[in-house]
């Protein structure tokens, strides 16, 4: 343990919480219809630039959805707007039933259930594998309680429970600054696993990873499908093929709004797809 970094550490995102904590304390998610996330007609224009254009979309409990689409298509900032980055110009974002998102904070958007990985990893180098984990779960105690309060054998369990998901049980004690690329980002979705989110937002997982880092990545997606929802950017139709087996949704996007919607096939079909996207 280094105790100057894990005090860093718990103190920033004690912090980043400790504002919000009373206002989303004690709200509840409601996921009795199924759903996990509605999006429904979100606008955002920059300097009269529409970056989304009424866009909807609804992601299922449990679901598993890619989302594809040229540069540009808005699907950041489709991502922006679930996690409280950017408020849009109008519309609505829904979390489960009856959680209004565009109320909330970035970091109580956090709290309340929804985790985002962006592209690069992002992860504290100088810690451990484990200490890495370890500070995620403590991220909701104060950093006096962080930094005093050792893990109970649930939450041991947890770790090891996760360090399994991620693929990194070999490797609890290596430094995370030492891990490949592709061990980096299963650490940081490892990380987000600590605080079980229930919806999961990830902007190109996949990128820049071997393929049998790639492999194993949609390995760990397909295992956490169900017990989370999840919402995958990305632009390598390999790894999607993989992720939507044949049987899944996939959405396209393109100039901020919806343009086709269906199996991986037939959306590779649709002309239109073909003409923005995937003929390029
Ligand atoms: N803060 C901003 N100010 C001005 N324009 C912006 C801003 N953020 C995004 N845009 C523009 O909005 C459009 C949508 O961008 P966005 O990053 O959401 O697309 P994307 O689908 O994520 O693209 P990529 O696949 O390249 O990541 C782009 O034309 C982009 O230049």
């Amino acid at each position: 343990m280094t105790p100057d970094l894990m005090a860093d550490g718990a103190e920033r995102l004690a912090r980043h919480r400790s504002k919000t904590t009373s206002v989303v304390e004690g709200e509840q998610v409601y996921f009795g219809q199924g759903v996990a996330l509605y999006v429904d007609e979100i606008t955002v224009s920059f300097d009269g630039f529409r970056a989304l254009n009424k866009l909807s979309l609804t992601i299922d409990v449990g679901e598993l959805r890619c989302i594809i689409g040229p540069n540009g298509a808005g699907k950041t900032t489709m991502m922006d707007c679930i996690t409280g980055k950017t408020r849009p110009d109008s519309g609505t974002v829904f979390f489960g039933s009856n959680v209004d998102l565009l109320r909330l904070s970035e970091p109580q958007i956090a709290q309340i259930g929804v985790g985002r990985k962006f592209q690069k990893p992002t992860v504290y180098e100088q810690l451990s594998v484990f200490e890495n984990l370890e500070l995620a779960l403590k991220a909701d105690r104060g950093v006096r309680a962080a930094l005093f309060h050792r893990l109970g054998s649930e939450q041991l369990g947890r770790i090891e429970e996760v360090l399994k998901l991620i693929h990194l049980q070999g490797e609890v004690q290596r430094t995370a600054g030492l891990l490949s690329h592709g061990q980096k980002q299963w650490l940081e979705i490892g990380m987000l696993l600590m605080q079980d989110p229930k919806l999961l937002l990830l902007d190109e997982p996949v990128a820049g990873m071997t393929d049998e880092e790639t492999e194993r990545t949609a390995e760990l997606f397909l295992t956490l499908e169900g017990k989370h929802s999840l919402v995958v950017v990305e632009h390598d139709m390999k790894f999607v093929d993989q992720l939507t087996q044949g049987r899944k949704k996939v959405t396209v996007l393109h100039e901020g709004s919806v343009l086709a919607e269906g199996l991986l096939s037939d959306v590779q079909a649709n002309e239109k797809v073909v003409e923005v996207y995937l003929g390029r």
